[in-house]
């Protein structure tokens, strides 16, 4: 950030070098950049590329600390099927599927929008469907500091889809718990509920 005057300077510059950079590839792979319906795709991708990555510039502590509520409820919460779209860090292809994730409050609750939220600042970022996990996994042990947390994501890979293996409907399911739900009944509690249809 240090040789620009301001955000909007970074990120315009960003753009642009991004934006130069896909021109090359269009350009590689025998594409005419100067084709009509191709004139601004390098700014477009840019501007794709950008959003889908901004995770690196979000802090998901602060998101949580901002709707963290004191109350006694002492119960499991579960958010499930959050919608998670990621890139995987070795193709750069999109990783998609659901997040489940729960916890258990020890004199705190959090906003339910926040939740999401973190999934969000971690998925857009190049990811491998495990550190994806932990890394919302660990946040939401270490801010809200709950009783217990749990994290499922399902997830199919388009790099095993559209090219490699061409595996069209293989599902990854990866998980994480703490506290609590190291418990096997605990546990079995979240996979039974995360599993109905009326939770
Ligand atoms: N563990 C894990 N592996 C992933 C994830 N996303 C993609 N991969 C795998 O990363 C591996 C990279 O393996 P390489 O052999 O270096 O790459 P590659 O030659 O393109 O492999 P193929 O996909 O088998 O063609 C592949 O097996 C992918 O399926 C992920 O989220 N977690
Ligand atoms: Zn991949």
């Amino acid at each position: 950030m240090a040789p620009y005057q301001n955000l909007e300077e970074y990120n315009l510059t960003i753009t642009n070098e991004v934006k130069e950079r896909y021109s090359k590839i269009i350009d590689e792979i025998g594409e005419d950049v100067k084709r009509e319906g191709l004139l601004k795709t390098p700014e477009r991708a840019a501007k794709a590329m950008l959003f889908l990555t901004q995770g690196y510039k979000q802090d998901a502590v602060k998101i949580l600390k901002s709707a963290m509520f004191a109350e006694d409820y002492d119960e499991m919460v579960i958010i499930k099927d959050i919608e998670v779209y990621s890139l995987c860090e070795h193709h750069m292809l999109p990783f998609y599927g659901k997040a489940h994730i729960a916890y258990i409050p020890d004199g705190y609750i959090v906003g339910l929008s926040k939740i999401p939220r973190v999934v969000d600042v971690f998925a857009r970022r190049l990811q491998v469907q495990e550190r994806l996990t932990h890394d919302i996994l660990e946040c939401i042990n270490t801010t809200l500091k709950p009783k217990g947390v749990a994290v499922v994501i399902e997830a199919s890979h388009m790099c095993m889809m559209m090219r490699g293996v061409q595996k069209q409907n293989s599902v990854t399911t990866t998980s994480g718990f703490r506290g609590q739900f190291e418990k096997i009944e605990t546990r079995n509690e979240f996979l039974k509920l995360i599993s109905s249809k009326l939770s």
